[in-house]
């Protein structure tokens, strides 16, 4: 049904309900904007700076993130759900803004995650205004003491759209400098000046940009991380499928040094391991973002009002057992190895995609290319240095975990789990650790790059 509909008909099926909170938002963000002309240059922009080929471009962030999540684990493998954020996190900001994090719990750090996390608490206590949109106008007549959430939302979005305008201009102020890192923000306003007197142009303003940059980075931190989350969870569940990676990493890598991106062709098992990673806890669990129809449709006989609200069940469809037998078992061979993550999720015939998790038709996720080499070295890197098996009670008992056990949001996570991450051998210890002291290398006092490190 999400490739009868969503796909193959995705010029009617790529606009967004029009959530209460959007308006509040100024229709703002991107993940949910109507299909309108500025979503076309967003996308534009997405298209031009994360495409197949851009992608490989961040290569070199990718590289040292998961090598210093390596020796982070090494020294503090109990705080693994918050290394794996800083990791993500720090790929993403180095993305969009050409800075790392160092720490999550960072001033600028707390005050993204908390006007993020309040936009998706505000569109949740809002469900009632979505549902029954006539209600909206009754709001504008109460004083805003009876209704405060109003004020609140408004509150959240001027701190956000702060916060992402200062990203975006020290972004952009950056990039006078001589030896400056590029930056998707910096992109973003050298295509405004091209654009000038263009109709892209006069859409794109300031404001456009700042939340073209900010969502491409929220849009990649919290995905990424909840997936790897799944994954090592995965890997603690089903060690037989661990042994394999293992035994793949060790023929092909060894034991002399980290597995690299120009391993990508030489593991097919690992590839095939995130993408089962993708189907198995799909942390956009219902799509992230509903669809919506621009107009009228019949569907096998089903009529589809225009406007109506399209939830893709990815959770469904990535456990239904026609396509994917006994699917709670956790088995990366059901997947095609020769398929990029890309090119499944276009496949002509649905039963050849490897999962739902990225979305569908004119909106798939544009990150889809950074998303496949950040997850590929991390679960490389994670499984060549690491056992990565069940945590023990204070009896020496292992401690079971719940499989399908997740956080209640849009992108789920599963919920915190314990584990234990064991170093393969001191010399698998002594490699990791050389060759991030080799990365630092690359880096200030500050632990900011010193210089370009990009082609
Ligand atoms: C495992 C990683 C990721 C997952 C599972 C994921 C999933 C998704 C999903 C489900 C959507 C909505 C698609 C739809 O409406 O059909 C989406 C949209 C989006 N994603 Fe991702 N994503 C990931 C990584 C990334 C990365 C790395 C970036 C940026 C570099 C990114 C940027 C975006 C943006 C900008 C949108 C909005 C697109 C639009 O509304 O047109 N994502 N993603």
């Amino acid at each position: 049904m999400i490739k009868k509909m969503v796909d193959k008909k995705s010029g009617n099926y790529s606009d967004r309900p029009k959530l209460y909170m959007q308006d509040i938002w100024e229709g703002s963000r991107i993940i949910m904007r109507g299909y309108d002309s500025l979503w076309k240059v967003e996308r534009k922009l997405y298209h031009q700076f994360l495409n197949i080929n851009k992608a490989g471009r961040y290569i070199p962030y990718q590289d040292l993130e998961t090598k210093q999540l390596i020796v982070d684990l090494l020294e503090n493998p109990a705080n693994f759900e918050d290394l794996i954020t800083r990791s993500t996190l720090s790929i993403a900001t180095s993305m969009a803004y050409g800075f790392r994090v160092l720490d999550t719990k960072s001033e600028v750090m707390q005050e993204l995650f908390k006007n993020t996390h309040g936009f998706f608490v505000m569109v949740n206590s809002s469900k009632l205004l979505d549902w029954y949109p006539q209600l909206r106008p009754l709001l504008r007549l109460m004083p805003s003491w009876l209704y405060p959430m109003a004020r609140e939302a408004k509150q959240i979005f001027y701190r956000e759209k702060t916060q992402f305008r200062q990203l975006y201009e020290d972004a952009k102020c950056a990039s006078q400098m001589d030896n400056s890192l590029p930056s998707f923000a910096a992109d973003i306003s050298r295509a405004k000046e091209t654009w000038k007197g263009t109709e892209n142009g006069s859409l794109l303003t300031d404001h456009a940009g700042s939340y073209i940059a900010g969502i491409a980075m929220e849009g990649a931190a919290d995905t990424t991380s909840n997936t790897l989350a799944g994954l090592i969870k995965a890997m603690m569940l089903f060690p037989n499928v661990q042994q394999k990676c293992q035994e793949e990493l060790d023929a092909v890598v060894g034991g002399g040094r980290l597995p690299t991106i120009n391993d990508f062709e030489s593991l097919p098992y690992i590839r095939q391991t995130t993408k089962e990673a993708l189907r198995w806890l799909p942390t956009a669990i219902s799509g992230a973002i509903p669809h919506a129809a621009l107009s009228e449709d019949i569907v096998d006989g089903y009529r589809i009002p225009s406007g109506a609200t399209v939830v893709m069940a990815v959770w469904s469809v990535n456990n239904d057992s026609s396509l994917f037998p006994n699917p709670r078992k956790f088995d990366p061979s059901r997947h095609d190895p020769n398929l990029s993550f890309s090119e499944a999720a276009a496949a002509p015939d649905f039963r050849d995609r490897d999962n739902w998790t990225f979305g569908a038709g004119r909106r798939i996720c544009p990150g889809i290319h950074i998303a496949e080499r950040t997850l590929f070295l991390a679960a490389a890197r994670l499984l060549w240095t690491f056992e990565i098996r069940k945590a023990k009670d204070a009896y020496g008992r292992d401690i079971d975990v719940d499989m399908d056990e997740v956080t209640q949001s849009i992108a789920a996570r599963p919920l915190p789990f314990p584990c234990n991450f064991v170093p393969r051998s001191d010399k698998h210890v002594r490699v990791a650790q050389k060759e991030w002291a080799e990365a630092r290398q690359l880096l200030d006092e500050h632990g900011n790059y010193k210089h370009n490190v990009l082609q």
